[in-house]
């Protein structure tokens, strides 16, 4: 495998992206950016009132959020971004950004990101093992019961996405050795 550049840890809400994904970037010395922090309010309200989020809502946080990997790995920092990024069009959207979105005059295609630059880490478990978890996280704004939401529009990734998946039925230390495992 290519040494990536970023890794996208994905899943569903409460399948430990941001505990994982925090861990691996102190393991690896890479910046972490936790995507929960880049949503705007009206997003969050929306969640915090238990209605999930629809394309419309994503499409302009995952653009923000492409544009900040750009500008990382462009500058030479390695990443790592914990995301939800549910579905491949999203997936597709962190990588490339968004194609039906003409260039402004100042931009260049240059400073994409190639998609073999951007391992997909899908952290994957049953609705059972992570309903527990979230139902016991505290002080988050995203109520449990969204969940089934998640895995109603879940699209795991699949070939020819870069990707690896690690269970998330063993400990978070077990899954990040996994996870450094497999950069090897
Ligand atoms: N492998 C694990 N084993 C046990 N608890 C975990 C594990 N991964 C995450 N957790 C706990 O589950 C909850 C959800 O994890 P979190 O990292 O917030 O998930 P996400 O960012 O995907 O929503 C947190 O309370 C976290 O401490
Ligand atoms: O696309 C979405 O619907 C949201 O991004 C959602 O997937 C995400 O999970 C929330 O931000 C809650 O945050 P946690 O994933 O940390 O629970």
């Amino acid at each position: 495998m290519e040494a990536p550049l970023v890794l996208l840890v994905m899943g569903v809400s409460g399948s430990g992206k941001s505990t994982v994904g925090a861990l691996l970037a102190s393991k690896l010395g890479w910046k972490f950016y936790d995507a929960d922090d880049y949503h705007s309010e009206e997003n969050r309200m929306k969640m915090g009132k238990g209605v999930p989020l629809s394309d419309q809502d994503r499409i302009p946080w995952l653009c923000s959020l492409h544009d900040i990997l750009v500008r990382d790995v462009a500058s030479g920092q390695h990443v790592v971004l914990a995301c939800s990024a549910l579905k491949k069009m999203y997936r597709d959207i962190l990588i490339h950004g968004r194609n039906d979105v003409p260039l402004k005059s100042n931009e260049s295609a240059k400073g994409k990101l190639a998609g073999e630059q951007l391992l997909v880490v899908y952290l994957c478990g049953s609705f059972e093992i992570i309903s527990r978890r979230l139902f016991q996280r505290k002080g988050h704004f995203m109520p449990p019961e969204l969940l089934q939401s998640q895995f109603s529009i879940l699209e795991p990734p699949s070939a020819p996405e870069n990707f690896i998946q690690v269970s998330v039925d063993q400990s978070v230390s077990e899954i990040a050795d996994a996870i450094m495992e497999e950069l090897k």
